[in-house]
């Protein structure tokens, strides 16, 4: 297997290059040049293994045994030995045909560090063998930058900058990431929104020279390892629903901003797991939700919401969906995003509109509905969702139908969004490493949202 641009102009390249390259350097991302497939049989047989192995097994179709066996599963047991539970992302049965998977054992308490803990163990094995420097650049919405600099602090050979929209993250995501004193991290807090952070990167990452010249490495889902490790446990949820309720058909529902963790859904139904609907779930950001029901992919209006960390109009990963979408093509996926940058708006046919709604449902879940769906679940099954979750939970039940399955992905534990259950009235108590930022020094810079401005402020940090 190699991997190639969606653009269709960086050729063919192995998996760790995929990893060090993050942004195609055509500006595209890259993707498999084919999936794989795994068949019936097989998946019967992968039933029953442990997250450790699963990952390992899904990892190796990709990896070309670029990375020595006995490696790869040193990595696995090294990332996943941070998790709090065994089960590294436990399924919850919460009603007769309703489970939630908990993605937030890690570290930082979000679904991210289940690749990021990945990915920061094998940049520091990359940095050892090929004596390689890694600079990391990323732009978080609050919870990848919290992730991908609990995975590489202090890590030698490493320097991680993180943008984030200036006082648009909790303020348990802005402790988490700004209250770390390792001189190898620097939080930049940019007068904009995420879109804008995203911008800035992209387009540093597609200047090749500057990406070239400072070694820059992504850590957000434009690197394929993000989606890869996310993959692992559509795989791992729905073989315990399958021991729960042998033969059922399976929904997942996705709480989405990048559309990144929804893509990986989407990747494990066409490598063969039998994934029934793909339900998207949006807050009022909802430009993915219209996509779905119209056709029409055009930024709206940003609106600050109850789950910042899905306040996202531009999905960094619907190019990787558009370029499946128009069968594979890349000249006319590049098309497409060119006149996306050119009229800021994507407009598909019937005929492909249909492909979307048979691949994904979605719904857009509204500031009161979200809080609504916090207060009932508290009430009726003692379930504290967070308000991404949420936002989950409120799409499975208006998209997926009574007599069938759903597994909703929780992809953040409350106590990363205090502001919002206290609106329902909730006291919550935090788990101690967060209790305990709320002591600790902070360390950011707050910049304006110019290239310039942050090309500026990478040059003294990579050069220090
Ligand atoms: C807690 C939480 N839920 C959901 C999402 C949406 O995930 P994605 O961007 O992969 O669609 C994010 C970040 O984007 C998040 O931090
Ligand atoms: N919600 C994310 C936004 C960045 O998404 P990524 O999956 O591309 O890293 C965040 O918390 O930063």
């Amino acid at each position: 297997m190699n991997f190639i641009s969606t653009r269709g102009k960086t050729a063919g390249i192995g998996f760790i290059d995929t990893v060090l390259m993050g942004l195609a350097d055509d500006g595209g991302l890259l993707i498999p040049n084919e999936i794989p497939h795994i068949s019936a049989a097989r998946l019967k047989e992968m039933e029953s293994l442990s997250y450790q192995d699963l990952a390992y097994e899904v990892f190796s179709y990709y990896t070309n045994n670029e990375i020595p066996d006995e490696d790869l599963k040193d990595l696995i047991r090294q990332s996943y030995a941070t998790f709090r539970d065994p089960e590294v992302t436990p399924v919850k049965k919460l009603t007769d045909n309703m489970y939630v998977m908990e993605l937030f054992h890690g570290p930082t308490f979000a679904f991210k560090d289940v690749a990021l803990q990945f990915l920061g163990n094998l940049y520091a094995y990359v940095s050892k063998k090929q004596n390689e420097i890694i600079h990391i650049l990323g732009a978080t919405s609050g919870d990848t930058g919290a992730s991908a600099i609990e995975g590489v602090r202090g890590k030698e050979g490493i320097r991680i900058c993180i943008l984030h929209p200036h006082q648009k993250v909790s303020r348990v995501q802005e402790l988490q990431m700004t209250t770390v004193d390792d001189e190898n991290v620097l939080n930049l807090s940019v007068e904009g929104t995420f879109d804008d952070c995203q911008r800035i990167i992209k387009d540093l990452f597609a200047d090749v020279p500057f990406k070239t010249k400072y070694h820059l490495r992504a850590i957000n889902s434009i690197n394929f390892v993000r989606i890869l490790a996310q993959t692992v446990y559509y795989f791992y949820a729905y073989f315990r629903v399958q021991k729960d309720k042998p033969g059922a058909k399976v929904n997942f529902s996705v709480p989405t901003g990048n559309f990144g963790d929804i893509f990986a859904g989407y990747l494990a139904k066409r490598m063969g797991l039998p994934v029934n609907k793909l339900i998207l779930a949006t807050n009022e950001n909802n430009i993915l939700e219209r996509f779905v029901l119209e056709g029409v992919y055009r930024p709206g209006e940003f609106k600050s919401t109850h789950s910042p960390s899905m306040d996202i109009q531009v999905a960094s990963n619907f190019e990787r969906y558009l370029y499946y979408l128009l069968g594979e093509n890349p000249q006319q996926a590049a098309a497409y995003m060119e006149g996306f940058k050119t009229d800021g708006v994507i407009t598909i046919a019937p005929e492909l509109l249909s492909r979307v709604q048979a691949d994904f449902a979605a719904h857009g879940v509204g500031g009161e509905e979200c809080l609504a769906t916090i207060g009932s679940y508290y009430r009726e099954h003692g379930y504290l969702l967070d308000p991404h979750t949420a936002c989950g939970v409120a799409a499975y039940e208006k998209c997926s139908p009574a007599e069938e399955v759903c597994v909703t992905l929780s992809t953040a534990h409350p106590a990363k969004f205090n502001e919002s259950i206290e609106l329902v009235g909730i006291e919550q108590t935090y788990p101690q490493p967060i209790q305990d930022l709320f002591a600790k020094p902070q360390h950011q810079e707050i910049v304006d949202s110019s290239v310039e401005e942050i090309v500026r402020r990478l040059e003294s940090f990579y050069t220090k």
